[in-house]
């Protein structure tokens, strides 16, 4: 199979170019193998660039991540899958329509010499009801639900990107909250299809700082959908303004909460690695 490897952020994927190579039968072990930083090649999973399904639109995203469950949607991946499509005359253009497991997304790409360098995706409303998020903390959406862990009180404001994400702000940013209570709340009940989760601390109201423990990869550099559900979360708490600047541990993006349209716009960088050729099981 060949594949490149691409980041955003420092969210990094192996992907694949479905448009030519066979689609994986079995996606979920592919996803597994090719993620390991020891046995495999090294990511945070597996996203597959594939044909749309509906001839309007320019792709198709398919995205896994490391233990192999699916999500239905990447917002780090998603604009590293544009600037593929452009930067490798795929689909060379700079206004593209992708197909995500929520629907399909329009990305506007900057860029120079041929190559992307950022790019900007509507990133649509975000979900808000707590069944379809889904959980049953209470609220639509849940803000500040407290939630208790092993002894320890997280207050909890929880939103869909298409994903599910529970936010808890917090002074501080350290390994013990991202590993020791990250998995727990990932697997807490409340969150029946389990959940992202991000530890954010506000800077000012323009600007944060988050870790984020993803639902079935761990710890990674960046989260874009999770960038998305903490400016979201922000404004729902009244901490910040609706255009926020995010530092995450890989880099930075950009983020606005449109007041007019209730749209979200994630603005941020795509780049390319390497590419190369693994034997994967038939
Ligand atoms: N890193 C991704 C999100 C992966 C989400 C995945 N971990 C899930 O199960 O929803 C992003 O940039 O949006």
């Amino acid at each position: 199979m060949r594949f490149t490897k691409m980041h955003g952020a420092g969210n990094d994927y192996v992907y694949v170019n479905c448009f030519d190579e066979p689609v994986p039968k079995d996606p979920a072990a592919v996803s597994r193998l090719v993620a390991d930083r020891h046995f495999g090649i090294g990511g945070d999973g597996l996203i597959l660039i594939c044909p749309p399904t509906d001839s309007g639109n320019d792709a198709r995203m398919r995205m896994f991540n490391a233990d192999g469950s699916e999500s239905e949607m990447c917002g780090n991946g998603i604009r590293c899958v544009a600037k593929y499509l452009y930067d490798h005359a795929v689909v060379p253009k700079t206004d593209l329509l992708i197909e995500t497991g929520r629907g399909t997304l329009r990305l506007e790409l900057e860029t120079s010499g041929g190559l992307t360098e950022r790019v900007r995706v509507n990133m649509e409303s975000p979900v808000l009801k707590a069944a379809e998020i889904p959980t049953t903390l209470p609220g639509d959406p849940p803000i500040e639900v407290p939630l208790e862990v092993d002894g320890r009180t997280f207050k909890i404001t929880a939103v869909s990107m298409g994903n599910p994400h529970a936010i808890t702000f917090v002074d501080s940013l350290e390994d013990e909250l991202v590993f020791g209570f990250g998995p727990k709340i990932e697997n807490h009940p409340a969150f029946p299809k389990r959940v992202n989760v991000e530890f954010v601390k506000v800077l000012s109201p323009t600007e944060m700082r988050m870790r984020v423990w993803e639902r079935g990869s761990g710890e990674t550099l960046a989260c874009g959908t999770g960038a998305c559900a903490v400016a979201v979360a922000g404004v729902l708490t009244d901490r910040t303004e609706r255009r926020a600047l995010i530092h995450l541990l890989g880099g930075d993006l950009e983020l606005e909460w449109s007041e007019a349209d209730d749209v979200v716009t994630m603005t941020g960088p795509a780049a390319e690695v390497f590419s190369g050729e693994i034997a994967i099981p038939q």
